[in-house]
């Protein structure tokens, strides 16, 4: 118990480049005036007052919700001072946005603690920096033309390539472009006669656009069996490894890429496929998918060939041999990795040449996807969280949990059920079935340290020079 007083900053404010500059003002007033106190320490993303309960200015202005502290009992000392000054100047930046509030005459902050206990957590990690797609959202941090839902694409016609979905406008990274229902499902049938007459009666059930929509679909296996072409040339697979697959008017019309600027996933929940973008994509640059499995460029080549009937030119593709060469190693490489992760006996026996092996391919699939590994990032996360589970290792667990969460939303969105599970393991890790299995690396989430740069943390995160 004790009393608590200090401010609430409401509305907090936006990641756009006025507020981020009023707020790098502040936070330089506030450093000279502390510059030669001790107690206001200079941490890599925070300033530190080491009075009372230890309250911290972040240097990334949009995570900060309240400065306070309990102001009565004997650890309370100086801090009184420091929430009176630091309120003063926050006054005189953000006028009215700071609502001083002092729990002894009866006035309360505006945040819940939840709320605000979440936002210092928010502190220990910079944010990746946001590229923003147009000049409101850079001056103001918000985006008009998100509001009024346009098609963020549009259809051309591309050389060598046949339709293709073109960006309108620049599309920000993790920005959901499409979430279509598909005209239909369907399984890979045998006898191809079968599958003819099978995708047939579920043509007849759909209206007339619709069954317009799916014969204006390419068909790179034209025959006897055109409708079994049309479906091979296009449908995508329900989820990963699903033997159901969908037919899409317009998500059929994104061409591949072996390095995607956008990722498709089958919704369970929603019944529709949803496309986003894993990279900041710019006006004019064509959205692209993987249709490919991974692997080297030719049995890339191979795949897509048998699958879909076509020859990949993509710029990866077309690289020189010295290059191609590079990126083949790096191609295996990563599959040989991703295969050994979530072996249970090394991960049970060897975890640490686990965790080492997730760490390089983290390093590998940043170099070869350039920073937009999207899913694979994803999945690579939820893998190491499962080891460090495995071992009672609560703490680095929680922060896979939150980068896998992270990698889930910018390709899945918030409402995908695999982003959903990931965030319900973040908060309470030890939910996992595998937890409890070994205590050989016991930590509680608690014990994630406080204060360190990012390359210092990564280090501790990685288990590196144990
Ligand atoms: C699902 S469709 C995509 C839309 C198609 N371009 C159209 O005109 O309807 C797949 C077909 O598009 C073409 N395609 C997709 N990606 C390609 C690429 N990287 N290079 C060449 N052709 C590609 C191939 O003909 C492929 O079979």
């Amino acid at each position: 118990m004790g009393i608590d007083a200090g401010f609430d900053m409401v509305p907090r404010l936006s990641n756009g480049a006025v507020d981020r500059h009023n707020w790098q003002s502040f936070i330089k007033l506030i450093r000279e005036h502390y510059q030669n106190d001790d107690l206001v320490e200079v941490k890599p993303n925070y300033l530190e007052f080491k009075a009372g309960e230890h309250p911290l200015l972040p240097f990334e202005g949009h995570k900060f919700l309240r400065f306070s502290s309990k102001t009565s009992g004997s650890h309370a000392k100086g801090v009184e001072e420091y929430i009176y000054t630091v309120t003063r100047v926050a006054q005189a930046s953000f006028g009215s946005r700071v609502r001083y509030w002092n729990e002894a005459c009866d006035e309360y902050g505006f945040y819940s603690w939840p709320e605000v206990h979440e936002s210092f957590e928010s502190y220990e990690q910079r944010d990746e920096p946001v590229i923003p797609t147009t000049i409101a959202q850079f001056v103001f941090g918000c985006d008009p033309l998100a509001e009024l839902n346009l098609d963020l694409f549009e259809i051309k016609s591309l050389p060598d390539k046949g339709r293709a979905l073109v960006a309108r406008f620049n599309i920000a990274k993790g920005k959901r472009i499409l979430c279509e229902k598909p005209l239909f499902t369907t399984e890979n049938l045998s006898p191809i006669t079968l599958m003819e007459s099978n995708i047939a009666t579920k043509l007849k059930t759909l209206s007339k656009t619709e069954q317009r929509q799916f014969l204006s679909l390419h068909n790179n296996f034209p025959g006897k069996h055109p409708f079994s072409g049309i479906v091979k040339t296009n449908a995508l697979p329900c989820g990963p490894g699903a033997v159901t697959s969908g037919v899409y008017p317009t998500i059929c019309l994104i061409n591949h890429r072996c390095l995607p600027n956008a990722h498709n996933n089958w919704n369970s929940d929603l019944q529709r496929e949803t496309i986003h973008a894993i990279q900041y994509i710019r006006a004019g640059d064509e959205i692209t998918i993987p249709y490919d499995q991974g692997g080297s460029s030719s049995s890339r080549r191979t795949y897509l060939q048998n699958a879909f009937g076509f020859d990949c030119t993509c710029t990866l593709c077309s690289l020189s041999p010295p290059e191609l060469e590079s990126s083949d190693a790096r191609r295996v490489q990563i599959q040989l990795l991703d295969d050994s992760i979530g072996n249970p006996d090394r991960v049970l026996n060897k975890p640490s040449d686990s965790l080492a092996d997730g760490h390089r391919l983290l390093q590998l699939l940043d170099e070869e996807y350039q920073g937009s590994a999207g899913a694979l990032n994803a999945k690579l996360y939820y893998d190491v969280f499962q080891i460090c589970i495995t071992h009672g290792d609560l703490a680095r667990a929680s922060v896979f949990a939150e980068r896998g969460y992270k990698a889930r939303v910018v390709c899945e969105g918030e409402d995908s059920p695999e982003t959903r599970k990931v965030k319900e393991l973040m908060g309470k890790p030890e939910g996992h079935g595998n937890f409890g299995v070994s205590m050989r690396w016991k930590i509680t989430k608690k014990m994630v340290p406080k204060g360190l740069d990012d390359v210092e943390f990564d280090k501790w995160l990685w288990r590196q020079g144990r």
